[in-house]
């Protein structure tokens, strides 16, 4: 039987040979990932159900990133909340505040597979499908069940490929694809199907911008964002981990199969405008528009490479005075990288604030909030009313690239 890449995963995880979409299947849970926001609550429901210890601790991923260090008392309780959790259920896999964003620590330290299924609690999970896994985002209680049992009832997604081709013009990225189509199809247009990128565009992609394709899946309503495994993934994924892997591949005459073609050739810089991420613009129609804060960073554009692209557009150069530009590399590894290429002195020369990996203001929760009447150019997903601090506040989302052109102009920009 033809089947989709998700199709696929799923019956393996599942102990099938063949589903297809929308089949409910029970799947084994390979990799299980709770943070210091939404963890509290999944352990909270774990303890109710009276399960003294977790299924399997190698298989659970416990991290510290939206609010770290801590900034209230509340966020200091829940930190020391889930270090004695991780400590009594022998969790090894335990990174504290210090190493960055979940989806992009977990990639790095060898936790995402390709085939594997992961789960997270948190909706952006699926950018993990950028590696050829099934990666989704689910709720407190049903990781309880997952840390009790380590399966999970699914129904098989749909597929919807998106093939993606064209060669993309200067100063245009990965963000600028994702926000297209995002604006083409709307928040719902891919409601719980598995988000597919392929296509020419997308194989010259590198594991990075795939990363900030699959990331920004659930913002049209996707259970998953996933590319097929190629060499660039083995690549990455050399050194980072010795497990074997199975690669499945989205048969082209899967009944489940829908295709979209984005043809990208003319594609210019895109600005995702206040307040719904798809009301997407070209950045021409909105240049010029004032700003009083620039957010780089995020687990869809806080990588090595965004940074490389944001500090070539500003070295030599000045902030402008009327705008505060934070920097927040998605992990320690990046900070680290971005500190021996000398794009932190670029940073901190031009007048940006350089804060330690963590979400940073991305869902207003930490560092760097916006007050009323305030405008925030981010790099990151969301743009939602009073996401990023005030309800009263407003947020564009953009690339790296027209991030660091706005913050040295005073106002949105296009890089080119
Ligand atoms: C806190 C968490 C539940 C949330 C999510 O699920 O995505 C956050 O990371 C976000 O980006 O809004
Ligand atoms: S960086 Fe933003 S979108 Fe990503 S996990 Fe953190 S809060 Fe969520």
């Amino acid at each position: 039987m033809s089947m989709t890449m998700a199709e696929k995963i799923l019956a393996r995880a599942a102990g099938l040979k063949e589903t297809e979409a929308g089949t409910i299947v029970m799947a084994n849970i390979d990799v299980a990932m709770t943070h210091d926001l939404t963890g509290p609550l999944s352990v909270n429901s774990f303890q109710k159900i009276g399960v003294e210890k977790v299924w399997d601790p190698e298989k659970i991923v416990v991290l510290f990133d939206h609010q770290v260090p801590a900034d209230s008392l509340e966020a200091a309780q829940n930190h020391i909340f889930m270090r004695e959790f991780v400590e009594k259920q022998e969790i090894n896999n335990f990174y504290d505040v210090n190493e960055g964003v979940c989806h992009q620590v977990l990639p790095e330290k060898g936790h995402v597979i390709p085939g594997e299924v992961i789960v997270g609690t948190d909706s952006h999970t699926c950018t993990h499908g950028a590696l050829g896994a099934f990666a989704t985002g689910i709720g407190s209680t049903d990781m309880a069940m997952v840390f009790a049992t380590g399966k999970l009832w699914f129904k098989v997604p749909e597929t919807i490929k998106f093939d993606i081709e064209g060669e993309l013009g200067k100063h245009v990225y990965s963000k600028d694809v994702i926000l297209d189509i995002i604006g083409q199809i709307g928040a719902d247009g891919a409601t719980y199907q598995a988000c597919e990128f392929g296509g020419e565009t997308t194989r010259n992609m590198s594991i990075s911008e795939r990363m900030a394709l699959c990331n920004m899946a659930i913002e049209m309503g996707g259970k998953t964002g996933m590319v097929e495994v190629d060499e660039k993934t083995r690549n990455y994924l050399k050194g980072r981990t010795n497990k074997s892997y199975e690669v499945f591949q989205t048969d082209e005459d899967a009944e489940s199969l829908s295709t979209m073609y984005v043809d990208v050739s003319d594609l210019e810089p895109q600005v995702a405008c206040p307040h719904n991420v798809d009301n997407v613009k070209p950045v021409g129609e909105v240049e010029g528009t004032p700003i009083d804060q620039v957010f780089l960073g995020s687990c869809t554009n806080g990588r090595l490479e965004d940074l490389r692209v944001a500090a070539k557009i500003m070295k030599g150069k000045q902030v402008s005075s009327k705008v505060r530009m934070l920097v927040i590399p998605a992990s320690r590894e990046i900070y680290r990288q971005a500190l021996d290429e000398g794009l932190m002195n670029i940073f901190v020369d031009s007048g940006a604030l350089v804060c330690n990996p963590c979400c940073g203001p991305c869902l207003g929760g930490h560092v760097g909030l916006l007050g009323p009447g305030e405008v925030s150019l981010s790099t990151s997903n969301r743009n939602f009313k009073g996401r990023q601090g005030s309800p009263e506040a407003e947020v564009y989302l953009s690339s790296a690239a027209v991030a660091a052109a706005s913050a040295i102009r005073g106002e949105i920009a296009d890089p080119r």
